[in-house]
């Protein structure tokens, strides 16, 4: 079907460093406190990353619970975030990292490792930090707007996103997107925005209410109306039904993250079969694309390694297509 419209997803894999942190989001099903958490060993990485070779995986989602930034563990723990994604690249894959607020050396440090990272803004609502973030200062709102900026300011590709359903309103959505959009106006780096609905799980101490499917779609269409048209709009398959999710492209979504076997933040939602989810949308009349965690119109920020790397998947996807 040449008119068919395309979604894009990302083949990935993710590997968690540490589910340790010192953050408590009262929605979160990943953390374990301080220290109660072991963390990945490279020679488990490297075990689990060579059975993953030649299987479709291109992206490798380094995601992490978070060491405080005064802690004496924290340059560990970084060297470990470093070194996981050094080896991903060189096995061949590309590295997309969140783990949270980094600093500018940090930050700069990682870039010469991973092809994109990113981090959701959540949302800017301070009063949040008297409910679901109330003990959670690396979910202080200007801090995340200011990583979005570093990153601009480091030439990373940058992935953010809203997660949505944590007792904003309305109007504070509108002021996450505008923030969003307006630390993109400058340096125009941040490839996509995830909008993430909140989605109960059974390990967290909240558990509220799913966002709703109705306020979904109306953030979609209020998210494309106010983000310029270079940002993808990104919805994770697993958190909607299919019929929801089909509504969702209609309304300006157009991409599907990172698929994978196990989705980390959200374990009690399994990522779709990508042949299943592919068949479905097909039916609809949508082409299930895979793509690279960078968009092409970063290549060039990349160091010389990194791009021969992007090059060389980049050819294999046009090749398979
Ligand atoms: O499977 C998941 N992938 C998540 N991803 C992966 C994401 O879908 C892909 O890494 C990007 O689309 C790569 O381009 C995130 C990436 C970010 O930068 C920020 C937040 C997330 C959140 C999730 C998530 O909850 N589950
Ligand atoms: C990695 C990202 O995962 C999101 N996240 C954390 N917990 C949940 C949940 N219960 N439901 C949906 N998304 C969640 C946050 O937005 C975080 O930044
Ligand atoms: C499960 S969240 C993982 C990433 C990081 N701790 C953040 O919240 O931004
Ligand atoms: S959402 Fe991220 S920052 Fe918050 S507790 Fe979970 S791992 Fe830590």
């Amino acid at each position: 079907m040449d008119f068919a419209q395309t979604a894009t997803y990302s083949p990935a894999y993710t590997l968690v460093p540490t589910y340790e942190c010192f953050n408590r989001c009262s929605y979160c099903n990943f953390r374990t406190d301080p220290g109660k958490s072991p963390w990945l060993s490279l020679a488990d990485a490297e075990s689990k990353l060579r059975s993953l070779q030649h299987q479709g995986v291109i992206e490798i989602l380094i995601l992490s619970g978070e060491v405080h930034p005064q802690s004496d563990r924290r340059s560990l723990w970084f060297q470990r975030l470093y070194e996981l994604c050094a080896l991903a690249v060189s096995l061949g894959f590309l590295p997309h990292t969140n783990a949270g607020p980094l600093s500018v050396a940090e930050m700069s440090r990682l870039k010469t490792v991973n092809v994109s990272m990113g981090l959701m803004v959540e949302q800017v609502t301070p009063s949040l930090l008297q409910t679901v973030h109330r003990h959670a200062p690396s979910k202080r709102p200007e801090r995340r707007l200011q990583q979005l900026a570093q990153a601009g300011e480091l030439q990373i590709p940058f992935t953010t996103g809203l997660l949505l359903g944590l007792g904003e309103t309305e109007a504070d959505r509108c002021e996450t997107l505008e923030a969003i959009a307006q630390i993109h106006q400058r340096w125009r780096h941040i490839q996509e925005v995830i909008l993430q609905p909140y989605s109960p799980g059974l390990t967290e101490t909240w558990a509220s209410a799913a966002f709703s499917p109705a306020q979904l779609l109306e953030t979609i269409v209020v998210a494309r109306r106010i983000l310029p048209t270079d940002i993808t709009l990104q919805m994770p398959p697993n958190l909607v039904s299919r019929s929801q999710l089909l509504t969702c492209l209609e309304a300006g979504a157009s991409d599907l993250g990172g698929i994978g076997p196990r989705d980390e933040v959200n374990p009690d939602y399994p990522h779709p079969i990508e042949a299943e989810l592919a068949n479905s949308l097909a039916l609809a009349g949508w082409t299930l694309v895979p793509r690279l965690p960078i968009y092409p119109q970063y290549d060039h920020w990349l160091s010389p390694e990194l791009r021969g790397a992007v090059d060389r998947w980049r050819e294999r996807l046009g090749r398979e297509r």
